[in-house]
């Protein structure tokens, strides 16, 4: 059994990963005060409380968006790394009506409104082809169908890296289901229903995930709650960060080579450092444009950046890409 003592107004004794926790109250750690102190004065944080947002990052999409104008309409967004869920809010908003948000995320997280969520490791080749057979489903599932994804009761490390949660299907989509004669086609909106697209029914592939790191302090309230809590985004290890970040930004542009339609948008978040270089020349491959960006709503202290690929190239082959 692994025991930590939380800082905060709590500790807990975590066994099976995060499976178990028995809280006991101590005393605040210098960390959590700290975080909790940067929070209180950090205008993006509470701005995100004003604006109804499950976190500040939503601020750094709604920057990206204002230059790049990644969203309208209708159109089909896939949000790796998406718990809490700010930019899934952020996606919603933005491409209401007929759209589909599809978050995916390691940690249970309820998804917001307006979006359908798979818990699971995105690297794992079972949660991709999960994403794909939702993306690719003809029944329009992602419209304000959150009651569609149930909630599983927290697993060990190794029950959860590669498992997906969703509930069985209502009767009605059953129905639906059963009733769509061509599993062929993918018409998931306006934007991606044209005979041309239907191969590749995804507008927008989003990549906020990060390496984290299971914490060991730092620990602050609703972190039983809310397991996003428990989790440091970073090592704290740039090169061990920055080697992480490219893996999982490549894992986003495997899938967005086989998903994404020509002339569709993507970004992922990086943390800076010698191989940027070569993930960008591999962006390059694959979009007409590449951006390098560093929101304002970045934190400067922070090694993180994101690239942004607009307009997908037509006939991308996998293996010109990645040799
Ligand atoms: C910075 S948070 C994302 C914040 C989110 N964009 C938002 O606006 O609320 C990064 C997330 O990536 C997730 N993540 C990291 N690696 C992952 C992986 N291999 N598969 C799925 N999710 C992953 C983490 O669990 C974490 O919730």
């Amino acid at each position: 059994m692994r025991s930590c003592i939380l800082p905060g107004r709590y500790s807990a004794i975590i066994s099976r990963g995060f499976s178990q926790c028995v809280l006991l109250h101590s005393k605040k750690s210098s960390s959590s005060s700290r975080w909790i102190a940067r929070q209180k004065t950090d205008f993006y944080a509470r701005e995100a409380k004003i604006q109804q947002y499950k976190s500040r990052a939503a601020f750094k999409l709604i920057e990206i968006d204002k230059k790049y104008k990644l969203f309208s309409p209708g159109m089909t967004v896939v949000d790796l790394g998406f718990a809490p869920g700010s930019w899934s809010q952020v996606s919603v908003e933005r491409t209401q009506p007929q759209s589909k948000v599809i978050g995916v995320d390691l940690l249970p997280c309820a998804p917001p409104r307006g979006v359908n969520a798979i818990q699971g490791n995105f690297l794992s080749k079972r949660v991709q082809d999960r994403l794909k057979q939702l993306l690719y489903d003809p029944m329009d599932i992602g419209r304000n169908q959150v009651e569609e994804l149930a909630m599983e009761p927290m697993m060990s490390d190794n029950e959860k890296n590669d498992i997906t949660t969703e509930a069985p299907l209502s009767y009605i989509n059953k129905e639906r289901r059963e009733s769509a004669n061509d599993s062929t086609l993918h018409p998931t909106s306006s934007a991606t229903s044209t005979t041309e697209y239907r191969s590749f029914p995804v507008d927008i592939v989003l990549s906020d995930m990060c390496g984290f790191s299971p914490q060991e302090s730092g620990f602050w309230l609703r972190s039983v709650t809310d397991p996003h809590n428990r989790l440091a985004n970073t090592t704290g290890l740039a090169v061990k960060d920055h080697g992480a970040s490219v893996d999982l930004c490549d894992a986003a542009l495997m899938f967005a080579i086989d998903t994404l339609r020509p002339g569709g948008n993507f970004v992922c978040k990086f943390y800076t450092g010698k191989e940027d270089k070569n993930l960008e020349q591999r962006l390059k491959k694959v979009f007409k444009k590449v951006h390098r960006e560093k929101p304002d709503s970045s934190r400067d202290e922070s090694r993180e950046m994101f690239f942004i690929g607009i307009g997908k190239r037509e006939d991308v082959k996998f293996e010109h890409v990645f040799r």
